[in-house]
């Protein structure tokens, strides 16, 4: 017995609608219908997706599911679950656990448990030095076998220049891409937000555009020296988005990924020390985030992601200034988007879609993201005329570190496929 998903319209890249009915059947997408009467459903499951869209399970390449290690923010459970209500059914996660995802058994053990335990499909990123400490390479071809995705030290930036390229040098033989979290350790001492307007305002530290950037400037020259493909994390500078431009008119293998928090907040939003509004890269000048919006616009910037970063409550209490950097990411991430940028009429829908699905696929290589016969049946319905007010009661996640509650937003995801099974609704 299969799914019949009815009278929902799906939106490609051109904003182009069409009115679809999909079946489902052992987890693949067995018949797809364009337009007209509903096909006979006898003995199959219905869902009416009438008035709403229907897309790809959304794709995240950036988040952190905290296990193991750190399962009082978040585990593979709770995590696949908050990103099944987002309408994510594959997402990538950080390996910036307890112990760091740098050695095979690891990468097993998180895989094991996605299996088991997770509602959507996890893909794992393996770390790029031992214990994310920069000193030492792991075992590259080792963690691939075991099926990681990509080499990252998300959390700290690669300090070592060396060990970047020796880094890229060895992916690239292998295939895989790097995925680099950019920040000059030496330009960030300990300053909680942004060189800006709240910064003076507050008394505090600035983080300067150029602790991201520098990484940045570095490794765009790294990776052409090397020919790997470079992933750029939470592209949050003027600079950075500039550096990359220059770096892909010149051939240059870069890609990057902006999260929604860097394009709907700027520093100047931030209302109080609340520490629910640190993360890092943290909120830019207004300046920035009209960069980053110009360079996702122009294919400058590739995708969207959360980087989803859970953190306890009483761990984001310590205040602006010793709380840890992160905000949730998946269920907030489309209605925000929706609401702030296809209602405005600034973007279509389907470049919103796009960019959360097929083009993440696209620059990552994977096989999901599209709703085609023989595909995945990985499917997010999106109710886009709901309104919502974000309440902390309803979040799924483990953690309720997000600036976003009482914002009222609408287009939100009501039923997630993942791999054929209903994992939200
Ligand atoms: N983004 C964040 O603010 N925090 C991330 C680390 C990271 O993505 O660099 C985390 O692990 O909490
Ligand atoms: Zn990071
Ligand atoms: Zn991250």
């Amino acid at each position: 017995m299969g799914i019949w998903i009815l009278n929902g319209f799906t939106v490609d890249a051109d904003n182009e609608q069409t009115q679809r009915h999909i079946c489902i059947e052992d987890g693949i997408i067995i018949q797809v219908i364009n337009g007209g009467e509903a096909p006979d459903t006898a003995g199959h499951t219905v869902i009416d997706a009438a008035g709403k869209l229907v897309s790809p399970g959304f794709i995240d390449m950036h988040v952190h599911l905290r296990e193991p290690g750190f399962e009082h923010k978040e585990t593979i459970a709770t995590g696949t679950l908050s990103a099944a209500r987002g309408g994510f059914t594959t997402i990538a996660c950080m390996p910036n656990t307890r112990p760091v995802i740098d050695t095979v058994d690891t990468v097993k053990l998180i895989l094991d448990k996605a299996e088991t335990e997770g509602a959507v499909r996890v893909l794992p990123y393996g770390c790029i030095t031992k214990n994310e400490l920069g000193r030492e390479l792991t075992d590259f071809a080792a963690l691939k076998e075991a099926g990681v995705i990509g080499y990252t030290d998300d959390g700290v930036g690669v300090q070592s220049a060396q060990m970047m390229k020796d880094a890229m040098n060895l992916a690239a033989s292998l295939g895989m891409p790097i995925i680099a979290h950019c920040e000059d350790n030496t330009l960030v001492e300990g300053a909680p937000v942004t060189e800006g307007e709240f910064a003076r305002k507050h008394g505090l530290k600035g983080i300067p555009n150029e602790s991201e950037a520098i990484h940045v400037g570095r490794d765009v020259l790294l990776a052409e020296a090397t020919g790997v493909h470079y992933h750029v994390c939470h592209v949050s500078t003027e600079q950075s988005v500039r550096l990359i431009r220059h770096a892909k008119q010149h051939g240059i293998k870069v890609t990057a990924e902006v999260c929604p928090h860097h394009l709907v907040l700027s520093d100047e939003d931030i209302p109080d020390l609340d520490a629910n509004w640190k993360m890092n890269p943290p909120l830019r000048t207004p300046r920035d985030v009209q960069a980053v919006i110009e360079g996702l616009e122009d294919g400058t910037i590739d995708i969207i992601v959360t980087d989803h970063a859970p953190h306890a409550e009483e761990e984001k209490a310590k205040g602006m200034m010793l709380a840890p950097f992160g905000i949730l990411g998946f269920e907030t991430a489309f209605p925000l988007l929706y609401t702030k940028f296809v209602l405005t009429g600034q973007w279509t829908l389907g470049f919103l879609v796009d960019r959360l699905t097929a083009k993440p696929a696209e620059v990552f290589s994977l096989p999901w993201g599209k709703l085609e016969v023989g595909s995945p049946a990985d499917i997010t319905i999106v109710d886009l005329a709901s309104e919502q007010e974000i309440k902390k009661s309803e979040i799924v996640s483990k953690s309720k570190n997000t600036p976003f509650i009482g914002w009222k937003l609408q287009g939100w995801p009501v039923v997630t496929i993942a791999s054929g099974k209903v994992v939200w609704s």
